[in-house]
């Protein structure tokens, strides 16, 4: 699925308005529709509950006021706030004329602005993609109103008083929504950890906008989701044998941190691979040997780090970081893997680190490398960020740059393309917030460029919907706060398994 900007979903608009023949207004009476159908499902039965729908001046408070005749006509207890305005919309205009008499309807002055109820359903109507500058005067007003109110508050399209795909000043007025309700694709605004606050938890809900449109738009983001991946991975095929699939290499572990390279080791395992090598350093040789009888390990001559490179030749790809610390032998190592690796690497964690305090091993990056840092690990190797979307700015011009693919970690982890698009993963949940979770994605990772079947673009992105998707399956038997690292490797192949090209004509 592609991100649209705001100019785009404008344009969306147009494009469906056009091809369907149909006014503004009926698509505007669409959008309101799948709004209301949303919010019933959530709401107690109309009886007990009272709805305020504030409206602001365009065609979101036009939403609003679609939404809250078709409320009304559900028997819901529905008043309308309007924020004062010169001029309205067209679309604005026509729903204003539809409400019914008997729904109350006020214009909310800024001197006295009715008080909300905590027990009130807010549907926040005041401002969506058009948005053309923060909020103030009577409008920050009423939005900090609103916020005091601690009402449970519901957004059409995004929360009022954030740009959809933008940044606003720090400070700036924006109502704080327990849900946002996008139409057709989510804004770019509500996937950044910076405005958490504001969006709370987010759904779209189509109202089928112009397939042509959708598909003819030329974008540089896109959402990562079972419908963009469904079918990407080759079912195996029945003579298929271990080399089919690949000889992985990881490189990881160290004193104290063997659990990193035995939590790799199970994910490359049960991410497909043919074959598994580890490297570990010799404190981990038992270690690894016991936990992860499928892997070969070849023990370091050192007993705490690493400090040796072995024969690449057999190895079709290699992961480095896992738990290896950042001893200036290991650094060494990184190094004559950069210089002499043909095979695709994967960096995560301590490899990335060193690259950070070394920045000069950058310019050795082979081609295609897949990077995973977390925001920290991406500042070392960077600049610190003004805020998310310069953080986005920064990742894509890094991966252009040494023509990698770069996976930022989070929430909604994106991946920067050599080509400079960027693909936001839809998958995982909060149980991933655990130590550990990054190694497994580096064995998953690694296991998948070790499949020649996959390009590079593919292996990420499967790769990084499967880690999410084992986290997704995983948390109905353990919980979100009962989960561990080391359960995500055995729900691997069930998340890789969905995505596996169905056997049939
Ligand atoms: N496919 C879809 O997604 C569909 C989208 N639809 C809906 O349309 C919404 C977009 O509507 P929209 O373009 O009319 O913009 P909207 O957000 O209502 O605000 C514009 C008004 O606010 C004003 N204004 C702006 N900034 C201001 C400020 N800081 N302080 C004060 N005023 C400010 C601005 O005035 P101006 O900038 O000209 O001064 C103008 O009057 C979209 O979010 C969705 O809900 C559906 O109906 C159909 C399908
Ligand atoms: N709240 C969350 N929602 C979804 N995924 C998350 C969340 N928190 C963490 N993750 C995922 O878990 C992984 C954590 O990786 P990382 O920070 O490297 O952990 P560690 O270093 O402990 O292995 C990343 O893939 C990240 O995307
Ligand atoms: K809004």
């Amino acid at each position: 699925m592609k991100l649209l900007t705001a100019a785009q979903t404008r344009e969306a608009d147009a494009a469906t308005i056009r091809e369907e023949g149909i006014s503004s207004a009926e698509l505007m009476e669409r959008a309101a529709f799948a709004f209301v159908t949303w919010l019933q499902v959530r709401l107690s039965p109309a009886a007990d509950t009272q709805v305020l729908v504030l409206c602001g001046p365009g065609n979101n408070g036009g939403d609003g006021l679609a939404a809250a005749r078709l409320l009304h006509q559900q028997g819901y207890l529905v008043q309308v706030g309007l924020l004062p305005a010169d001029r309205h919309s067209a679309d604005w205009e026509v729903n204003r004329a539809r409400l019914p008499a008997e729904l109350p309807v006020a214009e909310w002055q800024p001197e006295h602005f009715p008080a909300i109820s905590p027990n009130t359903v807010v549907v926040d109507a005041l401002f969506g993609t058009g948005l053309s500058r923060p909020l103030e005067g009577t409008a920050a007003a009423l939005v900090q109103h609103l916020n005091a109110a601690q009402a449970r508050v519901v957004s059409i399209d995004v929360p009022s008083g954030l740009f959809a795909d933008a940044p606003q000043p720090v400070g700036s007025a924006v109502v704080k929504a327990r849900y946002t309700v996008g139409f057709e694709l989510p804004k770019l605004a509500l996937l950044l950890p910076q405005n958490a606050e504001f969006v709370g938890r987010w759904h779209v809900v189509p109202i089928g906008l112009s397939p042509r449109y959708l598909a003819d738009v030329p974008a540089s983001m896109y959402l990562a989701d079972a419908a963009l991946l469904a079918g990407r991975l080759p079912a195996r095929a029945t003579f298929a044998h271990k080399g089919t699939f690949g000889h992985a290499l990881l490189l990881a572990g160290s004193r104290g941190k063997v659990g990193a390279a035995v939590l790799a080791a199970q994910a490359c395992l049960r991410g497909g691979v043919g074959l598994l090598t580890v490297s570990v350093p010799a404190v981990g040789y038992a270690v690894l040997q016991s936990t992860v009888p499928e892997a070969m390990c070849l023990p370091d001559d050192c007993k705490t780090h690493l400090t040796n490179l072995p024969e690449l030749r057999p190895y079709a790809a290699v992961g480095m970081g896992p738990g290896i610390d950042q001893a200036d032998d290991t650094r060494a190592v990184l190094e004559e893997l950069l210089c002499t690796a043909k095979a695709p690497l994967v960096l995560d964690a301590d490899a990335l680190n060193l690259l950070g305090a070394n920045r000069s091993l950058l310019d050795l990056l082979p081609p295609s490398t897949i990077l995973t840092p977390h925001p920290k690990e991406f500042e070392r190797l960077t600049e610190p960020a003004q805020h998310d979307y310069h953080r986005l700015e920064l990742l894509r011009g890094f991966a252009r740059h040494y023509r990698c693919y770069v996976v930022l970690k989070g929430a909604y982890s994106c991946l920067a393309t050599p080509d400079g698009q960027l693909y936001f993963n839809t998958t995982g949940n909060p149980s991933m917030a655990t130590g550990g979770s990054g190694d497994v994605l580096t064995g998953l990772l690694t296991a998948l460029r070790a499949d020649k079947r996959l390009s590079a673009l593919d292996a990420v992105l499967i790769g990084l919907y499967a880690h999410g998707r084992a986290a997704d399956i995983a948390v109905a038997d353990t919980g979100q706060a009962g989960l561990v690292a080391g359960d995500l490797p055995r729900y691997i192949g069930q998340a890789l398994q969905e995505l596996t090209t169905p056997d049939s004509l």
